[in-house]
Parts: C-alpha cells; sequence; structure tokens
C-alpha cells in the first residue's frame, strides 16, 4: 500500500526540523507511512533519515524508492540519528532496543510506535536514563489526516515531547495521555481505520445492492463517512444531535436506524474496541 499511493516528490522547501537525524527501526506498513510522510511534508529532507528493514532487498527497494539510506544495521542507524523510532513489532522490541544499546546515549530520543509496549519495558532495555516516548499512531497520517496519542516515559524532558509531538503533528492530530489509556486509544483510534474500512465497504456494497454501480456506491459511503467525521470535528457537536438532524420524523432514516439497532451495530463496534483493546495489552507479551 505504501508504494502506491502517494507520489513522492523531493522536497525543496527548508525542514521543520532542521539539524536532526531520525532513524526508523522497522520501515514496515507504519514505518514506511511514516517515513513518506515526513519526506512530503518536508518535516525532514532524505539526508536526515536512516530507516532500516529485516530484508536487504526490501531495503534496497525503499532507499531507491525514497533516496534515503535504508539498511538491516539497527545499531548503525542508531548511532546516526539523535531520534531513534521503533517500529518492529512488539515482541521484537526491547530485543531491538537491546542491540541498539552502545548507541544509546542521555541525550537521544527513542520514540516508540509499537502496541503494547511500556515505556517502562523500553526504559529497561535501553539500560541508561534517556527520554522514552510511546506513541499510537494510525494509517490515515499517509494523507496528513491520522491522529497520534502520545504519552512519556521517566525521563523525557519538555523539549524531547515537543520533539516527538512536532513529528507526529506532520502527520495529522496529536493528543497527549497518559500511559494507562495506551492501549485502549490502540484498540480505538490505531485499530480504528479498519473497522471503519469495514463499515465503508458494506455501504458500498449496500449501495450495489440497491442498484448502483460500484464506483458510485464507493465514492458516496466514502465521501459521507468523511463529510460525518468533518461535521462532529468541526461542529463539536455531539453525534447524537447530528443523527437526529438528518433523521426526519416519519422519514426513510429512521427505519435505517431500526434495522441498525436490531442489527447490533452499536454493541458490536464497542465489542470491536474492547477486544482489540484487550489484544493490545497481551501483544508485548507475544
Ligand atoms: N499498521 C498499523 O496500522 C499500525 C502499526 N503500529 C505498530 O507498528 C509496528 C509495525 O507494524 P506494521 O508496520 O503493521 O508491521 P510490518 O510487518 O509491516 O512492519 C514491520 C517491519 O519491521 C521490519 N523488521 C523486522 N525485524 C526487524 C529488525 N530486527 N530490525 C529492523 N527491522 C525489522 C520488517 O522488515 P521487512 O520489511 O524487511 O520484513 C518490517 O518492515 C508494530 O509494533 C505495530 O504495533 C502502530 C500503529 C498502527
Ligand atoms: O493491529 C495491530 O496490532 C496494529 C496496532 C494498531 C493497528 N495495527
Amino acid at each position: 500500500m505504501q508504494e502506491d499511493i502517494l507520489t513522492y516528490e523531493l522536497p525543496t522547501a527548508p525542514a521543520a526540523l532542521p539539524g536532526i537525524t531520525v532513524a526508523v527501526l522497522g520501515t514496515g506498513k507504519m514505518g514506511g507511512i511514516l517515513l513518506q510522510a515526513f519526506l512530503k511534508n518536508n518535516l525532514l529532507h532524505p539526508e536526515q533519515i536512516r530507516a532500516t528493514v529485516a530484508h536487504p532487498d526490501r531495503a534496497h527497494a525503499l532507499s531507491a524508492q525514497y533516496s534515503v539510506e535504508v539498511t538491516t544495521d539497527n545499531l548503525e542507524a542508531a548511532r546516526a540519528a539523535d531520534v531513534i523510532l521503533l517500529g518492529v513489532k512488539p515482541i521484537q522490541v526491547p530485543a531491538v532496543v537491546e542491540q541498539i544499546r552502545p548507541a544509546l546515549t542521555p541525550d537521544k530520543l527513542l520514540l516508540s510506535f509499537a502496541a503494547s509496549v511500556k515505556t517502562s519495558a523500553i526504559e529497561q532495555a535501553a539500560g541508561i536514563d534517556l527520554g522514552v516516548v510511546r506513541a499510537m499512531p494510525n494509517t490515515p497520517a499517509m494523507l496528513a489526516a491520522g491522529i497520534t496519542a502520545l504519552c512519556s516515559g521517566r525521563f523525557v524532558t519538555p523539549q524531547q515531547m515537543d520533539i516527538a509531538q512536532r513529528i507526529f503533528s506532520t502527520v495529522g492530530r496529536t493528543v497527549i495521555v497518559d500511559e494507562k489509556h495506551m492501549d485502549a486509544v490502540t484498540g480505538l483510534s490505531g485499530s480504528g481505520p479498519a473497522f471503519l474500512y469495514i463499515v465503508i465497504e458494506a455501504l458500498a456494497e449496500a449501495g450495489v445492492n440497491v442498484g448502483l454501480p460500484r464506483d458510485v456506491a464507493t465514492q458516496l459511503a466514502a465521501q459521507t463517512t468523511y463529510g460525518s467525521a468533518r461535521m462532529v470535528l468541526e461542529t463539536g457537536y455531539h453525534p447524537a444531535l447530528l443523527k437526529d438532524a438528518v433523521t426526519t420524523p416519519a422519514g426513510c432514516t429512521v427505519d435505517g436506524i431500526l434495522e441498525l439497532e436490531e442489527g447490533g451495530l452499536r454493541v458490536t463496534l464497542i465489542k470491536a474496541v474492547k477486544r482489540a483493546t484487550q489484544r493490545a495489552r497481551e501483544l508485548a507479551a507475544g
């Protein structure tokens, strides 16, 4: 997905974070989206980025695509960086941090976007007192339309928190939360895009079922979801009030709502977020 959706162009304006080198250790789906968005939105220039993956062929492909140094050498990338993003699978995070220990100094910032892994576990693996920030972004970061929740570890300075927030502001909104909320954030906004794609896909399928061409149905479903989300964010009205404004007495919407309630959409979504949150609590342990 990350290769196809955005067309990457070399940035020309000054970087928004000058003089800082950022390493992304684990440049998969989420890391790749962030890397692309940092470049596209001029947060960093290619020479300010180091990235790593597990497979050399993937490193070559990413390197060629973004004119960024991509290798399989986490330690070397960490040595070159002031801010080290951790984007490997949750179970791999402690081992990768232990691997880069020789590169860690108290002035470096470890910025993990792995689900589930606590800042205390990262601090322990690092073996020195250094700033650790835990983040939970989501894939709409690709269009700078994401939301990232951030929380700080024990040794983070206000300047480091500011840098972490600036990095993720490039890819959408940010919110700072207490670490105890991070697994719930993961279940809601980290996993949420997948849930909403299913809703959009189902709405489009419904449109096809009532006779619309598929491309028209998909456009109607996606734009309706986008516009409705904007209404919540930009008017500040409670979603229930906005729903009431659509629902004409004895009209068609209320008949549709009856079906949704009978089908348990509300409860199903609540259960989906709860299950994803529970899983987020377990992931770090494998
Ligand atoms: N996908 C999402 O929507 C979100 C994911 N996250 C978090 O992001 C992290 C990655 O998830 P995701 O991007 O989906 O998964 P991917 O499997 O796409 O990415 C994992 C990446 O890690 C690389 N990798 C594996 N082992 C190493 C290693 N030892 N050193 C360096 N790189 C390594 C892989 O390399 P290779 O490509 O060569 O296999 C791959 O690029 C997870 O911790 C997840 O919780 C957080 C928020 C949202
Ligand atoms: O599914 C996952 O585990 C990751 C974390 C949130 C979104 N994707």
